[in-house]
């Protein structure tokens, strides 16, 4: 049984990320707005372009502290951020609603999104990407791990240095791997199934721009930052 250990750099890597992540938290929670009140679908959809719009602001952020991401071609940079921010969100979402509520918490917040707008065809991808992200129970240093290597996709539209983002990425699964072997020795399989929801993650990408044209309204407003981001307008 070969002896796993963190180097000293990965542990330094680490804590970047995850500092990085704790510090770059959506500031207002969607949650607990969610279940305080039942909004019409005009003000969940606003809800979502206001959330939505904070969340790739924080992206940004975050992103900024991946060591080496700032050192990549800027047109990468932006190809790179471009590419993952639907994605990030989802994954964001997933992990708000996987996040450990009071009884009966996490039904109504299901009812409450169920309800808000989107499109009856998009709920059962979407939920059970969801659930499958709730089953890996992860924790926080997987989540900000996870994140880091959604964002530094290689072969995102226009990176033109796709080997440069491969080494920052491999440098990120390197230790994910290692995290994983250590916090669930019992299960060898986490690492692949952790793995696996970025390609489930990837299925959504395809639906987000049907999800927020369809949303039961008409006259759907978008912000200029997510016009750039989510190919609407
Ligand atoms: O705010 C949102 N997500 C979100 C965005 C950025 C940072 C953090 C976030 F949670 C929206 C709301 C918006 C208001 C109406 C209901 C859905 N949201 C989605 C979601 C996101 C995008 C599409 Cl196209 C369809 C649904 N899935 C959610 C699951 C949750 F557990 C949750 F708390 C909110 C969720």
């Amino acid at each position: 049984k070969e002896k796993i250990e963190i180097t000293k750099e990965q542990q330094a890597l680490m804590k970047i990320i995850l500092d990085a992540y704790n510090r770059h938290q959506i500031p207002q929670d969607v949650a607990k707005k969610l279940l305080q009140d039942q909004y019409s679908a005009e003000e969940n959809f606003l809800l979502l372009t206001e959330m939505a719009t904070s969340q790739v602001q924080v992206l940004v952020e975050f992103t900024k502290n991946i060591p080496g991401f700032l050192s990549l071609d800027h047109e990468d940079q932006i190809a790179l951020l471009k590419g993952s921010a639907v994605e990030a969100m989802f994954l964001r979402s997933a992990q708000v609603f996987s996040r450990k509520m009071p009884k009966g918490h996490t039904e109504v917040l299901e009812a409450r999104i169920r309800k808000s707008g989107i499109s009856e065809e998009f709920m059962t991808p979407m939920f059970n990407f969801y659930k499958s992200i709730g089953e890996l129970h992860m924790v926080q240093e997987e989540q900000a791990l996870l994140t880091a290597i959604t964002i530094l996709t290689p072969d995102r539209p226009h990176v033109k240095d796709q080997h440069a983002v491969e080494r920052l990425q491999e440098s990120m699964l390197d230790v994910l791997r290692k995290l994983c072997a250590l916090q669930h020795p019992q299960e060898p399989q986490y690492f692949a199934r952790l793995l696996g929801r970025l390609t489930e993650l990837r299925t959504l990408n395809h639906y987000h721009t049907e999800m927020l044209t369809s949303w039961r309204m008409n006259d759907h407003k978008f912000t200029p930052l997510l016009c750039e981001i989510w190919d609407v307008q």
